[in-house]
């Protein structure tokens, strides 16, 4: 089995627009009410702590979600967003362009208002990340380089379930940070977010592949890609969650910086 998901099988597999109506209606009671509860939270607090800064932002993976960055365009002038598959992108471009077919994140950018005490500034929010995006370009974290032909180093790298999807195994996991950290100025910070002891998430029929992972291989293996690990936090599955549409064990939030 390759080491890496084919962007071939993402396109069959993958439909953007039913993933973010599957899950990215915030309230609507999926699996990803806690999800967006606990990541954004983090990623709100990272950014208000004060100790993430700097001024250039890559988003690794980012396409077809905004989510992950709603914080951040508070605090990050320049933020580049990432797709691997053109389906992934075009459902990304919508938004950013403003289209009326473009997905509807009015809840999950609502929840983000209330987080920084700006209720009701939801338009004004969405407009400043639109303003931040200064490019987009395509990501492939197998690569040495995952932006090639483009070379460029932030202060600042995101990732949402990400690197669960792109890699098939530990060693392969282990590639792709170690390709990220090229993408990061020294002491450049890394956040990422997913699922703990996913194998499997549902779109639509189709099971999508997930590489299952826990805390203490996240501690490990981003400890040995070159990076410091600041902060690892964790969400349980509650008891009572009759999810499933994924065999997800709970959720992680990491902080590291490049050592
Ligand atoms: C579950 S989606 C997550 C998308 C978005 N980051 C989010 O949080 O909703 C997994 C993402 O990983 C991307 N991906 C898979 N293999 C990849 C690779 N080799 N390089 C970069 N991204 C990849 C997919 O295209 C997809 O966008």
């Amino acid at each position: 089995m390759s080491d890496f998901t084919k962007a071939s099988e993402y396109e069959n597999l993958f439909d953007p627009r039913l993933y973010l109506e599957t899950y990215f209606h915030l309230g609507s009671g999926s699996l990803a009410d806690d999800f967006l509860r606990f990541t954004l939270s983090n990623f709100h607090k990272a950014f208000t702590s004060g100790s993430v800064k700097g001024t250039t932002l890559i988003d690794i993976g980012t396409a077809p979600s905004i989510y992950q960055l709603l914080s951040a365009c508070e605090y990050f002038e320049d933020i580049t967003v990432t797709w691997y598959t053109t389906r992934e992108l075009q459902e990304l471009q919508k938004w950013i362009n403003k289209d009326p077919g473009a997905f509807d994140w009015s809840s999950v950018v609502k929840h983000v208002c209330e987080l920084e005490g700006k209720s009701g500034m939801l338009k004004k929010k969405e407009k400043k990340l639109r303003e931040k995006i200064k490019q987009v370009l395509q990501c492939d974290v197998s690569k040495n380089n995952p932006l090639a032909p483009k070379m460029q180093e932030a202060d600042c790298l995101i990732s949402t379930v990400c690197l669960e999807a792109a890699c098939r195994n530990q060693d392969s996991y282990k590639t792709a940070l170690k390709n990220l950290s090229t993408l990061l100025k020294p002491e450049g910070h890394l956040l990422m977010a997913g699922d703990l002891g996913a194998n499997y998430y549902e779109v639509g029929s189709n099971k999508v592949f997930s590489l299952s992972v826990n805390e203490a291989f996240l501690r490990n293996v981003v400890s040995e890609s070159g990076y410091c690990v600041r902060e690892l936090v964790s969400f349980g599955k509650p008891e009572d969650a009759g999810y499933e549409n994924s065999d997800y064990e709970g959720f992680y939030f990491i902080h590291a910086q490049k050592c």
